[in-house]
């Protein structure tokens, strides 16, 4: 079959769960090469199925606490481990799936073990059949990639091996992004096994090392929170019904039918087609531009080599390109305050006309000018709107709750489109854009202060690379019509936008094990300091609730606005003040303070302290 398909299908893999005797020589390498840090311990086995790290290292990031490092390995030649419904159901995350997959984190039990894995592989095959009515004849196919985290080679063969096991034809793509996975659900090239009927990402996005988990897609995009629901509570069945013996036996199958395909060339040529053709067909359209790329050791390290460089740009000084599940340098995420000066850094000693950074999984990215300043959060949307309301006058620019005043202005006022401001979640952002087209109000952009961002050109897929691509079309544009000054085109693009000068984020937790949640539910909790929150607003003169809202309570006064909401997943409820002043910023926080004071359930230390009542 190989041979047939023009060598593109790099091997039928053998998908070892590395059990027993075979377990030793399989794990410990990968290990070993997974871990940046010297070991001056020794590797030793602490039972059939886990290896423990004894390893005196010296931490080299925050999220290392602990030095005994345990990859998730309840192993199929063991006893089937016991899993509580709850905690499987626990496993959800929005429209994702995640969890703790590598032990030695303290209060961080192992809940992603690889058959349960096996069993969410299984389910999802079971959900895809009868979504796709694939009757026996048809052997649905199925893609799987991964980020640069430790515990991902471990949860793609199990996962493989629930979906082989389920008579689906496999296709793994090794290191891969959030994006290109979609993508493959769309491809239509038999040579690279394309398209998936389905598509799994491995990945935890920003979160640490022991974290990992799944998103799921299919040609209609990312699966939503309903779909993630009917998958787990499939899997905590198949769970159930797992043996020893049935275990082993999907293994075998496994290594027969799982196969391997090189996609990230597909998806990356695809995006060096996009720009080619946006600057006319010119072949090398990004020559003379000087761009530095920093995937902060997890998937994206591929956009320096197989994007930018065959487009002509010159990438030195790029950084953290190479896969590294500990992520030993700083956290890949865009929003995050240490990643976002790395880059600006790079941008700056390498005089560089860009710079380019992404999250994990490349779902999420952000910009520098060849001044240092970033193109993140509403920068990163301003940006954006900029490019989309050229191409398209007048349209609907969606973003999530937290963006500021300052945009809506800038989007409705300068540029002449409307801002949808909506709810926080990508899913829900990308949603609320394909559903305002199918009711007739025309939207090309919905895009989050997250760095999450999806055209409806490039399909709703949401996907950093891409956003990456219009902008680097707008410096070929630039190029071609003889512009020169590096990124200034880019620069140019949001000269008018208002930045409050002041805006800070605090997360006020709810404590679950409170008497006052009376043995309810967290957001049942969060819901009612909002009402008691509203209804104080409402006597307040100096403060007036936003007329449109689609979540919380967001609120201008002082010259500036507050926002008050409940978490997408967690017990929080979090709080974003954007103000002129620090001292108009206190008097807004003073008024949710006045609020969720009387709520003992609710963690409000980060809040007094911030308006100095503490
Ligand atoms: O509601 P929060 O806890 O602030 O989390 C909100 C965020 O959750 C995840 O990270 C999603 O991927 C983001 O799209 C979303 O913005």
């Amino acid at each position: 079959m190989a041979a047939a398909l023009s060598g593109k299908i790099v091997q039928n893999v053998f998908v070892s769960n590395c059990n027993q005797q075979s377990r030793r020589d399989c794990f410990a390498p990968y290990m070993r090469n997974s871990l940046p840090f010297p070991l001056i311990g020794k590797l030793a086995w602490t039972g059939i199925s886990s290896m423990q790290l004894r390893a005196l290292f010296k931490p080299q990031n925050d999220f290392i606490i602990h030095r005994n490092l345990h990859c998730n390995a309840s192993a199929s030649a063991t006893a089937v481990p016991y899993v509580d419904r709850s905690d499987f159901l626990r496993l959800q995350n929005g429209s994702d799936i995640r969890g703790v997959a590598v032990d030695g984190v303290e209060g961080e039990p192992v809940n992603l073990t690889e058959p349960v894995a096996e069993a969410i592989g299984a389910a999802f095959a079971a959900w895809l059949v009868e979504k796709k009515k694939a009757d026996a004849s048809q052997h649905l196919r199925v893609s799987i990639g991964h980020d640069s985290r430790i515990s991902a080679k471990l949860l793609q063969n199990a996962i493989s091996r629930g979906l082989a096991g389920a008579g689906l034809e496999v296709v793994q793509y090794g290191l891969a992004s959030t994006p290109a996975m979609f993508n493959s659900t769309l491809t239509k090239d038999e040579a690279y096994l394309c398209p998936a009927d389905g598509s799994i990402m491995i990945t935890a996005s920003h979160l640490p090392f022991n974290r990992n988990g799944f998103k799921f897609f299919t040609n209609a995009g990312g699966l939503g929170k309903a779909d993630i629901k009917d998958i787990l509570e499939r899997a905590v069945d198949l769970y159930d019904q797992f043996t020893t013996e049935s275990l082993t036996n999907s293994e075998k199958k496994a290594s027969l039918v799982t196969k391997s395909v090189d996609y990230m060339t597909v998806y990356t040529s695809d995006l060096v087609k996009a720009v080619r053709k946006a600057a006319g067909n010119v072949e090398k359209p990004l020559d003379g531009f000087h761009i530095v790329v920093d995937a902060g050791n997890g998937a994206g390290g591929f956009f320096a080599a197989k994007v930018l460089e065959p487009l002509g740009a010159k990438t030195s000084g790029s950084q953290f390109l190479e896969p590294d599940g500990l992520f030993p340098n700083h956290i890949p995420n865009p929003e995050d305050k240490t990643a976002m000066k790395a880059i600006t850094q790079a941008v700056l000693e390498n005089k560089a006309d860009l710079g380019i950074i992404f999250d994990t999984d490349v779902d999420r990215s952000a910009a520098v000018d060849s001044n240092g300043r970033e193109f993140n959060r509403n920068r990163l949307i301003a940006l954006m709107a900029a490019i989309v309301l050229e191409e398209h006058p007048g349209t609907t620019i969606v973003t999530d709750s937290v963006t500021s005043d300052g945009l809506t202005t800038f989007i409705e006022k300068k540029l002449g489109g409307k801002h949808h401001r909506f709810k926080r979640g990508y899913k829900n952002v990308i949603d609320e854009g394909i559903r305002l087209n199918s009711i007739g109000e025309e939207s090309h952009l919905a895009i989050e202060t997250s760095g999450h961002g999806a055209l409806k050109e490039n399909h709703w897929l949401d996907d950093g690379a891409y956003l990456m691509v219009k902008i680097l079309n707008k410096l070929a544009s630039a190029r071609a019509s003889g512009a020169s000054g590096g990124s200034k085109v880019v620069t140019d693009l949001i000269e008018g936008l208002q930045e409050p000068a002041f805006a800070v984020e605090l997360r006020l937790k709810i404590n679950q094990n409170h008497p006052d949640l009376k043995g309810g539910f967290f957001r049942e909790y969060g819901e009612a300091v909002l009402k008691h929150l509203e209804n104080l607003i409402a006597s307040d003169s100096n403060l007036q609730k936003a007329p449109i809202n689609y979540e919380g309570v967001r609120v201008s006064g002082y010259g500036g606005w507050f926002l008050l909401r409940l978490s997408l997943h967690d017990p929080v409820l979090p709080l974003n003040i954007e103000a002129q002043s620090n001292g108009d910023a206190v008097k807004l926080g003073h008024a949710v303070l006045a609020a969720v004071k009387d709520f003992a359930g609710l963690e409000i230390s980060a809040l007094s302290k911030f308006v100095g009542a503490s």
